[in-house]
């Protein structure tokens, strides 16, 4: 791995995690005695490639944020940075604050706390040699398409399913968030494509889930129980 680059998290919790209907937002509720955000935090933070941590937090999430901190004295160095209404804001908030030509990023969700370390270095080692990767999992079900209210059968292994991390050349993402919003932007592979760059897929696993749902919190818990 070349050491001309320096490596880059950053972290999107700046959701309200509607579709969990929480009190609080579902990236602070507790799995397994600690906040989701934490596991994801350290699970970055003993990454082989060391990447700085710049957190993306809500406006209205700081205090909350700064108890928990406090309440399980959690150490490990991060900087916050304030995000948007769209996912697509608080990317574009995180990113503003590097600097260096030679950064390789990885943007991850934090409610994506099950990711492995391979697919973190993998990421990071491709987007090094091809200028991105995206973690990405084949579909096992079969794929249908409505249109109209008509539906017809895809190819399923024409289709892949989208994970984090995204991990990107500082130079790609820059140019990519350049671009104004747009309702399709939802990751960040679909903003670097549409400003011209190919994606590459990284293998990604289906413990790399999203926490949605209530139901994933449970399936969640007991993972990182096991
Ligand atoms: N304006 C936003 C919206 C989302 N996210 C983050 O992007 C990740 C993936 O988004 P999602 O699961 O959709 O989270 P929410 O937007 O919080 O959930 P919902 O869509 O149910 O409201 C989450 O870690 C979330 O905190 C963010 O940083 N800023
Ligand atoms: C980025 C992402 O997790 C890739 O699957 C996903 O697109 C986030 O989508 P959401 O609309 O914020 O749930």
């Amino acid at each position: 791995m070349s050491h001309q680059n320096t490596f880059y998290t950053i972290i999107v919790a700046g959701g309200s995690g509607s579709r969990m209907s929480s009190d609080i937002p579902k990236q602070f509720l507790k799995a397994n005695g600690l906040p989701i955000l934490m596991h994801t935090i350290n699970t970055f933070h003993l990454n082989k490639y060391q990447p700085q941590i710049i957190l993306v937090l809500a406006n209205a999430d700081e205090k909350l944020w700064h108890d928990l901190i406090e309440e399980y004295s959690f150490k490990v160095p991060h900087q916050i940075v304030f995000g948007g209404e769209q996912r697509f804001y608080s990317v574009k908030n995180g990113l503003e604050k590097i600097k260096e030509e030679n950064a390789i990023i990885a943007i991850h969700d934090a409610v994506r706390p099950l990711v492995s370390q391979n697919t973190i270095s993998n990421c990071f080692e491709t987007a090094v040699t091809k200028g991105n990767a995206i973690a990405a999992i084949p579909s096992k079900d079969s794929i249908r398409k409505l249109t109209n209210g008509k539906t017809e059968a895809l190819d399923r292994k024409e289709i892949y399913l989208v994970q984090t991390p995204q991990t990107f050349q500082h130079p790609q993402l820059k140019k990519a968030y350049q671009q104004n919003y747009q309702d399709l932007f939802t990751d960040d592979a679909s903003v670097v494509e549409n400003a011209g760059f190919d994606i590459n897929l990284e293998k990604g696993d289906e413990f790399n889930f999203k926490i949605t749902f209530k139901e994933d919190l449970i399936i969640a818990e007991t993972l990182l129980n096991l």
